[in-house]
């Protein structure tokens, strides 16, 4: 299980953009949260993801406390926690070919098929891998960035707003794919979004931002 009890946390000292937030992600299953732009729900996703320290709360990985964050935390607890991320295009180096970018996170020693599995995994045709992001759509982009996330083989994965650029189809099949990936390998998945049917038709619970904890602290003034 990957979870947060009573989690707060924040970018200044004088203010918490989470104020005691508790949420449980298990093998198996998508969890998806829902919330209005801006309520924090990739801060959120950043402490999940081992990438933003908290200022307090629990955090437990498969039943270890994390106690370290970013490259301090250890490698094997930072590849079983994947990322996809809202925006392609930021999360994607631009000079990089699409095969580059795919091979990102495998294992040193992975043959090269790997990637060619991967890109294979996500709907991306042979062709694509030496495009750089420029040359493809964002849908492309976003494929090989979750095929990325999926080189690193992760037990867990956060999808945070990962369709909000996508149209319709790349939305419903990237969504298809997440799915995929929790039943056929005991993923457990976070989704959030702000888009409730897009929750709905994917998730194995919903719950709204507002149940997940207490009320943001307000700023002291110092
Ligand atoms: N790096 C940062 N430094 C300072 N403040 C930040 C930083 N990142 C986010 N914030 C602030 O934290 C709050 C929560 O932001 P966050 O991006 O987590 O919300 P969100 O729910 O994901 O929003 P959206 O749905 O619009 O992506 C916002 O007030 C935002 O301005």
């Amino acid at each position: 299980m990957l979870s947060v009890t009573n989690l707060t946390a924040g970018y200044r000292r004088d203010h918490d953009v989470l104020t005691r937030i508790s949420i449980t992600l298990t093998p198996g299953r998508i969890v998806g949260v829902q919330g209005p732009s801006g309520c924090g729900k990739s801060t959120l996703i950043r402490v999940l993801a081992l990438l933003h320290p908290p200022r307090s709360g629990d955090l437990r990985l498969d039943g270890e406390t994390v106690r370290r964050f970013r490259y301090a935390a250890p490698a094997a607890q930072r590849r079983r926690v994947g990322v996809v991320f809202q925006h392609p295009r930021a999360a994607a180096d631009p000079r990089h070919t699409l095969r580059r970018i795919v091979s990102a996170h495998l294992p040193a020693g992975a043959p090269g098929t790997e990637t060619d599995r991967l890109a294979e995994l996500v709907g991306l045709t042979p062709d694509l891998l030496d495009r750089r992001p420029h040359e493809v759509s964002d849908g492309q982009l976003q494929r090989a960035c979750l095929a990325r996330t999926l080189g690193a083989d992760p037990r867990y994965l956060l999808c945070d707003e990962m369709t909000a650029m996508l149209d319709a189809s790349s939305a419903a099949a990237l969504v298809h794919l997440i799915k995929a990936q929790v039943e056929h390998h005991g993923r457990g998945a976070l989704m959030v979004s702000h888009d409730s049917a897009l929750l709905d038709a994917c998730c194995d619970e919903t719950v709204q931002w507002h149940d997940l904890g207490g009320p943001p602290a307000a700023p002291t003034g110092r």
